[in-house]
């Protein structure tokens, strides 16, 4: 049995650096995840005018409840959609001029709802190049509060950034939602600011389900940041795959916020042994992997690591309802198929789904990483199975896991 200390959740983190930000006092971030995405996140805060100050494992940030602390900033969000999506929403309660740009990457990426959204709030945002995208300009004057209405079927992102400010508005945000992919993350969101003292309720009616926000404000505490479930997924696909190993995660148990750890039912289904408990997550090889039909529209990030152990299983293994992934770091199912058919296997593609058939990948080939750290994470773990894998551009791992490829590979040579 092999235990994985793994780095601590992005998407955790990012929330967690938003509300403390927003709150009333100072907070300690315990464990928090150190990487590109998040380090970019920090510091956004840090343009803004917040005081961050980084220990080895523990991050401290003063709140300010009345908003940014500069009265105009350049925030550069490098490749992060949490920063991109959630620091303009952040900036937008308090007072100042705020100018937001990204990386090429996050530039090509949408946030065109949040942005609409925003300016139905009374914010007075602009974009810069394209309609839609990063750069933009925040011209922030407080946020009085009031109703929407968003289609979050591209991304949850926009609804979280939203349902984040909701607190800091004078007088509360109620947000219906037509359409939501990536649910999960919503549940992290909605927990985590109710660990910060908001308060949320739900209702659902004939157009959609509606978000209540009160303007209670955030409040400061210490949070301990749980391991990133999106990076365990290669280390459990890993152990999957190779007969008599076995993979245990501790701090991923049956307290986990994060949907991503459901990644470990389709091992399950696949005919993998998996073990849930308060402590941690294990998941064994049985020697078995079945195909299968999976719906991934909850937990999308993992459909690379089940698209790169695909062509090892018995039968055609079809990821289904996964449109959104297409307008992450790269469009995800073409970059999976095109590397997969470069390996020799049978792939067919449609606007949502991916279908893999069996087959032995065959090297030596050269992963077209397309800069995603999870093309590159998940390819690994073919590489298992596959001599004469290299990469591209096996660095872009930095966005949420820059140790990834010493861990990984310590984990293939230990029995
Ligand atoms: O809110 C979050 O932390 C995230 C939400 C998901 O995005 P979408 O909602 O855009 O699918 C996920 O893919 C991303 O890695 C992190
Ligand atoms: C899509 C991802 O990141 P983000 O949207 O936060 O940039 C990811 O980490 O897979």
């Amino acid at each position: 049995m092999t235990v994985i200390d793994i780095p601590g959740s992005k998407s955790v983190t990012a929330r967690a650096l938003f509300l403390a930000a927003a709150a009333e006092g100072t907070t300690t971030l315990q464990r928090p995840l150190v990487s590109d995405d998040t380090e970019g996140f920090a510091e956004g805060l840090t343009a803004l005018g917040y005081a961050v100050r980084r220990e080895t494992d523990a991050w401290h940030i003063e709140g300010r409840p009345a908003g940014p602390g500069a009265d105009t900033a350049d925030v550069y969000c490098r490749d992060g959609a949490t920063t991109a999506r959630f620091l303009p929403a952040l900036a937008a309660a308090g007072h100042g001029t705020y100018r937001f740009d990204a990386s090429a990457q996050m530039r090509r990426r949408p946030l065109g709802p949040l942005s609409t959204a925003l300016r139905t709030l009374g914010v007075d945002l602009r974009h810069g190049v394209k309609d839609g995208h990063h750069p933009l300009d925040v011209h922030a004057r407080g946020v009085k509060g009031g109703a929407l209405t968003l289609d979050a079927g591209q991304s949850s992102q926009y609804l979280t950034a939203l349902l984040m400010l909701g607190p800091l508005t004078a007088e509360g945000l109620d947000i219906t939602v037509t359409d939501l992919v990536s649910e999960p993350y919503v549940e992290i969101t909605l927990a985590m600011m109710r660990g910060f003292g908001a308060e949320i309720t739900r209702e659902d009616g004939r157009e959609g389900r509606t978000y209540r926000v009160a303007p209670t404000g955030y409040r400061a505490r210490t949070y301990g940041i749980e391991p990133d479930a999106s990076t365990a997924s290669y280390f459990f696909a890993a152990a999957a795959l190779e007969p008599g190993r076995s993979v245990t995660v501790p701090g991923l148990g049956t307290g986990a916020l994060q949907g991503d750890l459901g990644f470990v039912d389709v091992l399950r289904r696949m005919g993998a042994d998996v073990e849930i408990t308060e402590a941690g997550t294990t998941v064994r090889s049985t020697g078995t992997l079945r195909g299968l039909t999976v719906n991934m529209r909850d937990i999308s990030d993992t459909m690379p690591t089940l698209a790169a152990i695909a062509p090892f299983a018995d039968g055609p293994v079809r990821i289904e309802d996964v449109a959104n992934t297409r307008v992450k770091e790269c469009d995800r199912l073409d970059a999976c198929a095109e590397n997969l058919r470069r390996l020799g296997i049978t792939v067919e593609t449609g606007p949502d789904w991916i279908e893999i058939h069996p087959g032995t990948p065959t090297g030596p080939v050269e992963i077209a990483t397309h800069g995603d750290h999870r093309i590159v994470m998940s390819f690994a773990v073919t590489a298992l199975r596959t001599p004469g894998i290299t990469f591209d551009d096996p660095g872009c791992v930095k966005k949420t896991f820059p140790d990834f490829h010493r861990v990984f590979h310590r984990y293939a040579h230990t029995a």
